[in-house]
């Protein structure tokens, strides 16, 4: 896409001074060009604390607005939530849409929503955050970028309270009416997460900043472990390729399997209405044996990245579980790959040798509680074999006249399901 495709865009930031400012307006930017922008210009005041009204200093505001003009910027973007006053207020100055960082997010999740899930969870994300915020003329411009017809149809600008009322409860209806299909959705993932737990195979996710290699990561793990090849998940250089978890089966070639979880990526700041939405998605991290967080490595945002991580890990409520610290994109660095040092690997997606690395920490991890016993199963018992067959690394069978001896690796769990047919060697 050329320029010319792009809206142009003012990024504006409020350096309070405490926390990471920079990082903070170049995710902005990266999140501007997400929602296809480009950013003409970048205006910062240091303040400690945003003016109650306007989020700028007044004269601050006048200067936004002649850039505006000399820019032609057709939308400005801020790094913050704003109130819904502090929008219009802004609006009313510098005379083109003021979006901010949450809007901004909900446009980029709306645009990349694919399952029926993801779409309802955004699209109630979204009802939510314009509710106060209908006399805005951002609030027309989401629906028109994000193409769903919700609230839209009405002229907000200059319209009536008489009419602001109806629209509100326009909204309102349609929240209901999300809140009560997202419900129905729920039941058949229940069902399926129920499905996968009495397989009780190790549950490993993918979780990190967007953009780090997630999905490049399953991909490659799936082609060479996978059950069936063509179940590719969507890798793309963009924030927010991956909206929704998608789950597959692995198995290795001594026949031990794990469950592999692809995660929606986190950016700082993620907007309290998405980190709700995105719980349930989120359910498979938060219920995993191990948690792989893929860093890249190229950036030199790396540190601000892992922090971001580890916060939205606690806010959506996921507790200590093991972890191993993948660093990604190792080839865009000087850095010699694949390298170990305990729980952190530095690797290359595409590398073979990164992912025989990865496989083997991994193994380490989730296979650690196994162990190897020689069990002998009375022919009655075929269910048990077939049943060993099928969930454990089997080293040797032999059919004597009381029945199959199998010697096999199981888990613990396992192990204690057949301690009864284990015999001495
Ligand atoms: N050079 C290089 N590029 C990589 C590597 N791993 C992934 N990429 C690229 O990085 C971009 C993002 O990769 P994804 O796998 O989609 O990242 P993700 O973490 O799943 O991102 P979200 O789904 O947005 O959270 C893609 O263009 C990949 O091709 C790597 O090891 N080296
Ligand atoms: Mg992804």
């Amino acid at each position: 896409m050329d320029n010319s495709e792009l809206v142009p865009v003012i990024n504006i930031g409020l350096n309070t001074g405490r926390y990471n400012f920079d990082y903070a307006m170049e995710e902005l930017k990266a999140l501007s060009e997400a929602n296809h922008m480009n950013v003409v210009e970048t205006t910062v005041q240091n303040l400690s604390q945003p003016v109650a009204g306007t989020y700028f200093g007044t004269g601050k505001v006048e200067e936004l607005r002649d850039i505006v003009v000399d820019t032609g910027a057709e939308i400005v973007v801020a790094n913050d939530e704003l109130t819904p006053s502090q929008i219009r207020n802004l609006e009313k100055v510098v005379k083109v849409p003021v979006m901010d960082r949450t809007g901004l997010i909900l446009a980029i999740f709306a645009n990349r929503a694919q399952s029926r899930e993801a779409k309802l969870q955004v699209e109630l994300a979204k009802l939510q955050y314009q509710m106060p915020r209908l006399h805005t003329a951002m609030n027309q411009r989401l629906d028109q970028q994000t193409g769903t017809s919700a609230g839209g149809g009405f002229t907000n600008r200059g319209a009536g309270e008489a009419q602001i009322e109806l629209n509100r409860r326009t909204v309102q209806r349609q929240i209901n009416h999300v809140r009560h299909e997202l419900k129905e959705v729920d039941k058949s993932a229940t069902v399926k997460r129920q499905q996968r737990e009495r397989v009780q195979l190790p549950n490993v996710a993918l979780i990190g900043y967007t953009n780090a290699g997630k999905s490049t990561i399953m991909n490659e793990l799936i082609k060479r472990y996978g059950m069936n090849e063509d179940k590719q998940v969507m890798v793309k250089n963009m924030l927010f390729a991956t909206l929704d978890t998608s789950v597959r089966q692995l198995q290795f070639d001594d026949s031990k399997k794990l469950l592999l979880s692809d995660t929606v990526g986190f950016v700082s700041q993620l907007p309290t209405t998405l980190v709700e939405a995105f719980k349930s998605t989120l359910y498979e991290a938060a219920n995993a044996d191990l948690l792989i967080q893929v860093v890249d490595y190229s950036s030199p945002n790396r540190i601000d990245m892992m922090s971001t991580t580890k916060k939205t890990l606690t806010e959506i409520g996921v507790p200590d579980l093991p972890m191993v610290t993948v660093y990604n994109k190792a080839d865009l660095t000087d850095n010699d790959y694949p390298s170990r040092a305990g729980d952190e690997i530095v690797v290359s997606a595409k590398d073979p040798a990164s992912i025989d690395l990865l496989v083997q920490v991994i193994r380490e991890k989730v296979f650690k509680n196994y162990v190897t016993a020689t069990f002998l199963i009375p022919f009655e018992k075929g269910d048990v074999v077939s049943y060993l067959n099928e969930h454990a690394s089997v080293k040797a069978t032999d059919y004597l006249e009381n029945g199959t001896k199998i010697e096999a690796e199981v888990t613990n769990v396992d192990y204690q399901r057949f301690e009864q047919y284990v015999v001495e060697e």
